[in-house]
């Protein structure tokens, strides 16, 4: 098993451990003392979560800690325009693994609106957003292999415009071509924004990904992850198994 750190750019910080089990519950307990010391000085805490397979774990090890729940405010970093029943509903999952127990209480602003695309929810959604106090405190982010990250697909007909450094917009509509279903996205300056970033990968081939995504760090056009490879995000990697 490879376990080799890659070579960061400075003030990007790393951490292992040695199984996803073992990640998920470390990161856990990163996210929850930020939140903590957070609401130490604000009346609100939010972290936004990714979709995707990698995060499950860390729903459920976030679901775990003690916290002042009621005063989390829980944000999806990125949303497949499809019912919450539907298996890919990167929102059902934060609903199922995360929001239970004591975190049953958090507030959770879901980025779906049950309307046809996510075009004519975008307002709806939108508007949900304003009610927070931005920046974020927390933004977990995944990583795929072809260099996506959150919504934010390489080869998407939005993508520049999401990726605007000074676009006020938070949110934006993505249509991936290679993907079916279209996708509602926190754009680059929202999650370059945040008050603390965190890239959450398991696994061999995105430690190759990563790799890659670091050797041209200005082409985010190619591999939008590059845009967030920057000073003070934390990459926490675990083998996949
Ligand atoms: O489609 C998505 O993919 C990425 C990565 O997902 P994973 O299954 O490889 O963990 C995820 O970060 C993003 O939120 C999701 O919508």
């Amino acid at each position: 098993m490879k376990m080799f750190k890659p070579l960061l750019p400075d003030g990007v910080f790393w951490y292992r451990a040695a199984t996803p089990a073992d990640l998920a519950r470390k990161l856990a307990e990163q996210i929850a003392l930020i939140l903590r010391q957070r609401l130490e000085v604000a009346p609100r805490a939010s972290v936004a979560l990714s979709g995707g397979s990698t995060p499950i774990l860390l729903f459920k090890a976030l679901t775990q800690q003690v916290l002042d729940w009621q005063r989390i405010d829980v944000v999806q970093v990125d949303e497949r325009w499809v019912d919450p029943s539907h298996p890919d509903s990167n929102s059902a999952q934060i609903r199922a693994h995360l929001l239970q127990g004591g975190a049953a209480v958090a507030r959770f602003h879901p980025l779906y609106e049950n309307v046809a695309s996510p075009s004519a929810g975008l307002g709806a959604v939108g508007q949900r957003l304003e009610s927070l106090n931005w920046p974020l405190d927390v933004v977990v982010l995944g990583m795929g292999n072809d260099g996506h990250t959150a919504s934010l697909f390489p080869d998407a007909p939005e993508l520049v415009t999401a990726m605007a450094e000074h676009n006020g917009r938070k949110l934006a509509v993505i249509t991936p071509p290679q993907h079916a279903q279209a996708r509602i996205t926190l754009t680059r300056s929202a999650i370059a924004g945040a008050r603390n970033c965190i890239l959450h990968i398991q696994g061999d081939d995105k430690l190759a990904t990563l790799s890659k995504a670091l050797t041209e760090p200005d082409n985010w056009a190619q591999m939008p992850i590059r845009a967030f490879l920057r000073s003070g995000l934390h990459i926490f990697w675990s083998p996949a198994k």
